[in-house]
């Protein structure tokens, strides 16, 4: 049988838990004491090398939200690569959240883009709605053994009922097609693990549908996000992973921003920490519940 990198994440999973570290690093979530003195970009790499030291053993992965990055222009983007090249040197998993949905030529250039040179990710996000032929140029990669994708499915906003709810003439509902045309393309690359390296967004804010879309999807393995500040919980994240793998479950602002909570920015690090194990605890308590 064949090895994918979704092997690595699962093997990390297994090893580390389910937590899926949010690199969506906003200047004002940066303690004023670390900002002083550096510019932008040192400040956002400086805040995201403490959180990832304080976190690697407790994380499966570290899911950049490159969103931020550009938003600063040249300076976010050497952030985004030196911590991308921070991640690598740790051997840490990366899932590069860049949601692209572009079709032929397009979509290569960003596959070389994201899964070669300065913004090299394991893993990137994909949105579907131009079809099929938007996913297709990323799969030479994934053939290689050493990248995957995960495309949105059924996400954790409100506005996933616009579109992603609708019925189709099959009487399915459109993330059910998406999905089901995923697990098809995902049939050729099932690995070790028995999940293939084209998984799936499904946000853990539905959570009626959890043991359905676990049952249906059952070879894709799913990012999660939702939990934590979109109100996800432990006990409905459970319903979506197997025997509390099969997934990993991002959290962004309630990790960066713990320290608030505890009102002590001086150990922003320590408090990121702590939210991870507490949330990798509580969701294996609730897949222990489940059983
Ligand atoms: O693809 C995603 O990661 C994603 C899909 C989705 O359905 N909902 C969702 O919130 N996300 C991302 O997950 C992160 C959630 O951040 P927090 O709500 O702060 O934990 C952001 O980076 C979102 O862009």
């Amino acid at each position: 049988m064949n090895k994918y990198i979704i092997d690595k994440l699962f093997d990390r999973v297994e090893k580390n838990g389910v937590v899926c570290v949010g690199l969506d690093t906003s200047l004002d979530y940066i303690p004023e004491f670390l900002k002083e003195g550096r510019s932008s970009e040192d400040a956002i790499v400086e805040f995201n090398k403490r959180i990832i030291d304080a976190t690697l053993d407790v994380a499966a992965c570290f899911k950049v939200q490159i969103a931020y990055y550009e938003a600063l222009g040249i300076e976010g983007l050497l952030a985004y690569k030196r911590t991308l090249k921070y991640l690598r040197e740790k051997d840490a998993i990366i899932i590069a959240d860049i949601k692209r949905g572009d079709i032929a030529a397009t979509a290569k250039m960003y596959a070389k883009a994201h899964f070669t040179g300065d913004f090299e990710a394991d893993f990137i996000t994909l949105s579907p709605y131009m079809g099929m032929d938007s996913i297709e140029p990323y799969i030479p990669y994934v053939a290689t053994g050493e990248k995957g994708i995960f495309t949105l499915i059924r996400t954790s906003n409100k506005g996933a009922e616009d579109i992603e709810y609708l019925d189709t003439t099959e009487h399915k509902k459109v993330y059910h097609v998406v999905g089901d045309k995923l697990m098809e393309l995902g049939k050729d690359f099932v690995s070790s693990c028995g999940y293939h390296p084209l998984g799936g967004v499904i946000g853990c804010t539905h959570i009626e549908e959890g043991k359905e879309l676990r049952k249906r999807f059952n070879k894709m393995f799913f990012l999660i996000p939702g939990y934590g500040a979109q109100g996800g919980k432990a006990e409905d994240v459970a319903m979506y992973l197997n025997n509390g793998n099969g997934g990993v479950v991002n959290s962004s602002r309630g990790i960066l921003l713990a320290y608030k909570k505890h009102n002590n920015e001086k150990e922003f690090d320590k408090c990121a920490r702590a939210e991870a194990i507490k949330m990798r605890d509580e969701i294996r308590e609730a897949v222990r519940n489940l059983k």
